[in-house]
């Protein structure tokens, strides 16, 4: 990859935490607002929130609310980007910009080919089957389908394969939850540091 990727370290829940992200080159850090180990509340999003330079893309993640209800919480969690997982249709991101949110909208890796399509999102992120669950999956499997759109490649990445997951995939950047945690839920500022260290590394020449 020529281009500096784009990297979001998601599911953040301590001033550390993001601290260490926004310090390492986060492009985006993210606030998981929907039932999950990694789940915070608005306010407490709002709060972390707050510690984030203008420069870095904050987003609040949903999976089972409607887009009304991740538009209300995103507007009391104050952060500038909407993630949408889970069924959706072109209406919704329409919606989440209309809001004046940007939008990330994310597929399965192995979704039906018209969720690939360009539904006006700023960026596809193209997951696992579980988001969050840590499970890689053959990155290099939607290259082509994604050709051409700005999209982030996640589930399953680290330090150890991120580099290499962004040049078999082509993807624009990465996202990581997992990967830079010592238990579910709990991030580990070492693991942070060292994967955004990592996404920017060039791979190594086989
Ligand atoms: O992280 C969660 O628990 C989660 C729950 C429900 C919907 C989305 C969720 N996370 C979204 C993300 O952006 C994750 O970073 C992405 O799925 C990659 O996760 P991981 O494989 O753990 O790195």
């Amino acid at each position: 990859m020529s281009q500096k990727p784009f990297v979001k370290v998601c599911g953040l829940s301590t001033e550390t935490d993001v601290a260490v992200s926004v310090e390492h080159g986060a492009d985006a850090v993210g606030f998981v607002l929907t039932k999950s180990p990694r789940e915070v509340s608005p306010q407490r999003a709002a709060e972390l929130v707050a510690g984030v330079p203008e420069t870095v893309a904050t987003v609040a993640v949903f999976r089972s609310e409607t887009v009304d209800q991740a538009i209300q919480l995103a507007t009391e969690a104050k952060v500038g980007w909407i993630q949408l997982h889970g069924h959706r249709t072109p209406e919704d991101v329409k919606a989440v910009k209309a809001a004046g949110f940007h939008a990330i909208r994310a597929v399965r890796m192995d979704a039906d080919h018209s969720e690939f399509e360009d539904w006006g999102e700023d960026f596809l992120l193209i997951d696992a089957a579980v988001p969050g669950s840590g499970e890689s999956w053959d990155y290099k499997a939607v290259r082509e389908l994604a050709a051409g759109r700005r999209w982030l490649v996640a589930g399953g990445l680290s330090a150890q394969n991120v580099a290499e997951a962004l040049e078999e995939s082509q993807a624009t950047g990465a996202d990581v939850s997992s990967g830079v945690e010592s238990s579910r839920g709990v991030k580990d500022p070492e693991l942070i540091s060292g994967f955004l260290d990592a996404s920017r590394a060039e791979t190594p020449a086989v």
